[in-house]
């Protein structure tokens, strides 16, 4: 699914995320570590919105050095916290989305359905709450045809009942179309609701498999 080769972010002089080879098979990865550690720093490096030394294979054939445009539109990603500008309505953000990321037409229409976002999604985000703006950005993390989805601490700020349509999303995706999961959180992601393969720690300005 993914391999970092010779991997380096520096932040100025500061060496922030340092690996050297490490391969990741296809499967659904949560990725821990304290506050600083760089999990938003390797999330960002993966889905190429971060400059940084070394390259980033995904499925050991498409090189996000190599072959940018092709990876990004592979590579989908919903940041933490997420900011978009606040006069689109989450309507227009969709569409902007799905047109860069090629979705087939109508793909938002069951995970608007199923997140209860019909109510809001023709508002401007401006009048959004925190819950109803990460709703929008786990929707536009989900559209197009992406080999690996990077979701930035997507626990935070949605309810319960949300939660466990997040979780019906990302198991569908994965089991019916063999889509990649990472998911970075503080909270304890539960082994019961999702397929995970396995975890990731950041510490020590590296990263290492932990099973
Ligand atoms: N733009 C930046 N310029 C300089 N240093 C940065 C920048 N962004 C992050 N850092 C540093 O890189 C390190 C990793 O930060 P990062 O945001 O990736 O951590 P994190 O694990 O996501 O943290 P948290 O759990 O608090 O969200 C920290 O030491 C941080 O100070």
């Amino acid at each position: 699914m993914l391999q970092f080769i010779n991997f380096t972010k520096r932040y100025g002089s500061y060496p922030a995320l340092k690996v050297d080879d490490l391969k990741l098979d296809k499967g659904i990865y949560w990725i821990k570590g304290v506050n600083g550690s760089g999990k938003s720093t390797l999330l960002k490096s993966i889905a190429g919105i971060l400059a940084f030394d070394g390259d980033i294979l995904l499925d050991s054939e498409i090189s996000m050095k190599k072959q940018p445009v092709h990876y990004r539109k592979l590579v989908n990603f919903a940041e933490a916290e997420p900011l978009f500008p606040e006069f689109l309505t989450g309507t227009e953000m969709i569409a902007l989305f799905a047109d860069a990321k090629d979705a087939p037409k109508g793909q938002e229409q069951a995970y608007l359905k199923s997140m209860n976002m019909q109510s809001f999604v023709d508002r401007p985000i401006g009048t959004y709450s925190s819950g109803m703006l990460k709703k929008l950005s786990l929707l536009l993390a989900f559209l197009g045809n992406p080999r690996l989805i990077l979701l930035d601490e997507p626990l935070i700020t949605i309810d319960t009942a949300s939660l466990a349509v997040l979780n019906t999303w990302i198991r569908e995706r994965y089991e019916q179309q063999g889509i990649g999961f990472l998911l970075s959180s503080h909270q304890m992601l539960e082994g019961d609701s999702l397929p995970l393969t396995g975890g990731l720690l950041v510490e020590e300005q590296t990263l290492k498999f932990i099973g």
